[in-house]
Parts: structure tokens; sequence; C-alpha cells
């Protein structure tokens, strides 16, 4: 089935979206979340497939709009870049904490020795974890537990008690079968709110669209400056987003249908 398919009756906001963005390009600046929202989740981290076309369809819609799209992840930054190559678009990785600019401009937050002594212990602390899983972010770690269910509340514990320990610039956040440490500097919302100061995407209203926990900050922000914010997954889950989409694939669908917009219309300008 082609991603063009995959709208479902539930994805009427999406579909609702298309033609904003279609219609109004230059109103709008879309901030949009990677994993369970652009890619479908997979069991571990590094098992993700990128869409061929996607990096080329997310290219297509940043012209469209002018350079105002920006990923805002909770990945780091380089990860999140090696899989969208050869593009680099504006990033916001470790939820908010690292930020790339429209002008290329990048702040990275340092690990300090103390972080880094952390990560080991976290990792010699769930060695007796079978599935349990520790991704080193570098100022950011996470324990994934989709492959070791059972241990949600021990790792949690254990997690909660390491953000304590790491102190003040650092935060648990937790999220799909994950607990994380990030930095506590700046949030999703934040990043968006920077990237409104930015020539490419100041006085156009955001639309933010995201899956998980960390979304809801920068869903709140969009909703706050008059703008639209969409939660992806189930219809249940409960989210300050105003509209809900099904799946990504149906994220992907909206994007390759503007971006094939875009060209239908530069075709028949020429
Ligand atoms: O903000 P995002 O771009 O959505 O990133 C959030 C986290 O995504 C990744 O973990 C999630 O996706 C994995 C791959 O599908 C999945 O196995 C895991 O259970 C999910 O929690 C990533 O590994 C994290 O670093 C991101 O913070
Ligand atoms: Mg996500």
């Amino acid at each position: 089935m082609s991603e063009q398919e995959k709208l479902r009756p539930s994805d009427a906001a999406t579909r609702h979206l298309i033609r904003r963005l279609v219609e109004e390009p230059d109103r709008w600046a879309l901030f949009l979340d990677i994993d369970g929202t652009l890619i479908d989740l997979a069991t571990t981290p590094d098992a993700i497939q990128v869409p061929l076309s996607l990096p080329g369809t997310l290219d297509a819609v940043s012209a469209r709009l002018r350079g105002a799209l920006a990923l805002v992840t909770g990945r780091s930054l380089p990860y999140a870049d090696g899989l969208f190559a050869p593009f680099r678009f504006p990033i916001a990785g470790l939820h908010g904490a690292e930020f790339r600019g429209a002008d290329g401009e990048t702040s990275i937050v340092t690990q300090t020795p103390a972080f880094t002594a952390l990560k080991q212990r976290l990792v010699e602390q769930t060695a007796w974890m079978e599935g349990v899983l520790i991704e080193d972010k570098g100022a950011a770690v996470a324990a994934h537990y989709r492959l070791a269910p059972a241990y949600d509340t021990a790792l949690e514990t254990m997690m909660r008690h390491l953000a304590d320990e790491a102190g003040p610039d650092w935060v648990l956040q937790p999220g799909k079968m994950v607990f994380e440490i990030r930095p506590a500097r700046a949030d999703k919302g934040d990043a968006v709110a920077s990237y409104l100061e930015e020539p490419a995407f100041a006085g156009r209203l955001p639309i933010t669209i995201g899956d998980d926990l960390t979304d809801e900050s920068m869903f709140a922000l969009a909703n706050a400056r008059g703008g639209q914010s969409i939660r992806v997954g189930s219809l249940s889950t409960a989210t300050c987003a105003l509209a809900k989409a099904s799946s990504p694939s149906a994220i992907r669908s909206a994007l390759a249908t503007i971006a094939t917009a875009h060209e239908q219309r530069a075709a028949s300008a020429s």
C-alpha cells in the first residue's frame, strides 16, 4: 500500500492540515517529532526504518514553507541528522536541549565527568535486568524496557534516584517504554519558542506534531500561540493536543501530499 492511501476517517484533522499548508504556506511553521510520528516505532532504538522517500519529502515540504520546518526530537542532534542525510534540517535534539537553527548555528550540551560516571553506574545497575537496553546519547541517557516490560517499576525507581543524584541540571523524562535522564535546560516547547524567534519562522503560526509525553510541552506552546497541535496514536490517550492522527504513516502520507502539491504547482507555473 502506498503512503498516499493510509489516511483513515480519524485523520480528519490531518486532512485539514494538508489543506491549510497547501493553501497558506506562508502562514504556518511545522515542527515534527521523529520516533512514533515520522517513523514507526521499533523494538530497539537502532531498529527503526526511515522510508527511502521521507528525507526528500521533508525537504520538499520545507521548501514549500520557505524553510519553516524543524525536527524536534529526543534523539541526539547528530543521530537525527544521520537519519535524514544528505539533508540538514533545523533540529532540536535531546528533547530541546540541543539546538541547530535555520542558519546552521548549533548549540550542543557537553556532558560532565559526573554525568559520564552516572551513565556507567546505570549500565552496571541494570546488568541483571535481561532485555533492558541503555542508550547513551552523550548528555542524556535512556533506559529502554520495551523488550523487558516486567522491569517497568524497578527501572523507574532506579532512574528517579539517578536523576535526583544528577542534580538540577538534569531531569527524568518518561516516554514510551523508556525512562530517560535529559538536560533540564530546555524542553521541546522551549525549542519551538526559540525557532519562532528566527527569521525563517517568525510571524508564522506553529503546527506541532508528536506522539509522546515529551511532546506535550510543544503542543501547549502551539496552542498558546494560536497554532495547531496533533498527537499521533491512540484516540484515548490524554493530551493537550487539539487533534489526533492515527499513525506515522498518516503523517507521512500528509507530508507526501503537501510535497506533491508543491511540485504540481511549480510544474503548472512553468
Ligand atoms: O522525540 P522522539 O523523536 O520521538 O524521540 C523519543 C525517543 O525515541 C526513541 O525511543 C522510542 O523509539 C524506539 C524506536 O522505535 C523504541 O524502541 C522505544 O521504545 C521508544 O521509546 C529513542 O531511542 C530515544 O532516544 C528518544 O528520546
Ligand atoms: Mg516521538
